[in-house]
């Protein structure tokens, strides 16, 4: 048997038998670990791809199970995520769906009506929640940084991980804010609630946050329910280049596992370790770059790995380029920001060394040399 899974923010499938086999957009979040294990295939493609992709039939599921949520009139909804899973619906050969009365009844793009829907399952438990994110001192400072970049009125989409989530917690001076992304959090969601983001300048969807996903704890979960301010829509709706386009100063905030010298972007892969992902990142990068109203595409990451051993801005990137060079806009660390656009590669090195952790900018700046004699 084989699971096709999206981001994974449960571990329920984590002690999958050997026997099973999955098959993923990329090794994000939980997926990593069936990764690890060598159960997880990856079609490296773009989120906005992905409905056109089960569409033509490229991506096939026998069977799809879907999680709806159903109000007190008894009308269904998408609930906590309208991804692509309808295309696969719509060529499956059964379709199972799960009406949970827990999940939260939400606006957005309306349940297929036509659908045609095999098995219907009543099943009363909590969504899943994600722990709110830990602030220590390097997410704080990364924080700040993204937020002077960020200029009032500014549509945000946010990245998987927990860092940029994380640094919408120093937006909460900001003003008229808007919300387009793939996932929306707590931080975001505490955004909405405190007026931060009221979507007043979004260019379009005037009052309205738009997200694929939602994923955080049973607070944010209850101030969505019947709450036409936050909408979930198809992946067509939240990840498309035209409805992009129209979104006033787009700043994507996106994470990373590692910068290259030359501005190359890892998200995917550390040596033969998958984890991570494209998902929507290419979708909303190149959109906020391409934005005509100020928009900025925004790389963060920490300086270093965790216990500070290994530097994550590198001469030569440890896995692919997930973002190329052309894509990429501004990198931020915990020691600043480097602003890569328009500049040649030497200015982008020296930059990027300015970003790095201290310790590691002379051995940086020799690499560097030693790779340009070569
Ligand atoms: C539906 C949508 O629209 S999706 C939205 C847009 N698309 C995306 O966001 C997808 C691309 N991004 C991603 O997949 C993720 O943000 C990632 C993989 C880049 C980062 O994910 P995070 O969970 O924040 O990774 P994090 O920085 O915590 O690193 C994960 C682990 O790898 C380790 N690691 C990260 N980079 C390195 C490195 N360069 N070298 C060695 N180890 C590393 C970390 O130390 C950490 O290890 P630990 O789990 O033992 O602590």
């Amino acid at each position: 048997m084989q699971v096709f899974v999206g981001t994974l923010f449960s571990d329920t499938f984590a002690q999958a038998p050997e026997g099973m086999r999955f098959l993923s957009y990329g090794a994000i979040g939980q997926a990593s670990r069936l990764a690890d294990r060598r159960l997880l295939s990856v079609v490296p493609e773009r989120y906005s791809r992905l409905p056109g992709l089960f569409a033509s039939g490229a991506l096939q599921a026998d069977v799809v199970l879907i999680q709806a949520a159903m109000s007190s009139d008894g009308k269904l909804s998408w609930g906590l995520a309208s991804d692509y899973t309808l295309d696969a619906a719509r060529r499956a050969r059964t379709v199972v769906v799960e009406v949970n009365p827990q999940t939260p009844w939400t606006y957005g793009t309306p349940w297929p009506d036509d659908l045609r829907v095999d098995a219907w399952v009543l099943a009363a438990h909590a969504p899943l929640e994600l722990p709110s994110v830990s602030m220590g001192k390097v997410e704080k400072t990364i924080a700040a940084h993204v937020a002077s970049l960020v200029p009032d009125g500014a549509t945000l989409q946010v990245g998987v991980g927990a860092l940029p989530d994380a640094t919408l917690d120093a937006l909460r001076q900001h003003r008229a804010l808007g919300l387009h992304s793939g996932v929306l959090g707590d931080a975001g969601l505490h955004l909405i609630r405190a007026g931060v983001v009221d979507n007043s300048r979004k260019g379009c969807d005037v009052g309205i946050s738009v997200t694929n996903t939602v994923c955080g704890g049973s607070d944010g979960y209850a101030f969505v329910a019947s709450n036409a301010a936050v909408e979930v829509r198809h992946s067509d709706a939240t990840h498309g280049a035209a409805v992009l386009s129209r979104l006033h100063c787009l700043h994507a905030i996106n994470g990373a596992l590692e910068v290259d010298l030359s501005g190359q972007v890892n998200c995917e892969q550390l040596q033969s370790r998958l984890r991570g992902g494209v998902g929507g990142l290419l979708d909303f990068a190149r959109a906020a770059r391409q934005s005509d109203s100020g928009g900025r595409a925004i790389t963060v990451l920490p300086a270093t790995v965790s216990d500070a051993a290994a530097s994550r801005i590198v001469v030569s990137l440890n896995g692919p380029a997930t973002m190329g060079r052309a894509d990429v806009d501004v990198v931020v660390t915990e020691y600043g920001i480097a602003d890569l656009r328009d500049v040649t590669l030497d200015e982008r090195a020296r930059r990027l060394i300015g970003v790095a952790a201290p310790q590691f900018r002379e051995r940086l700046e020799s690499e560097q040399r030693k790779m340009k004699e070569m």
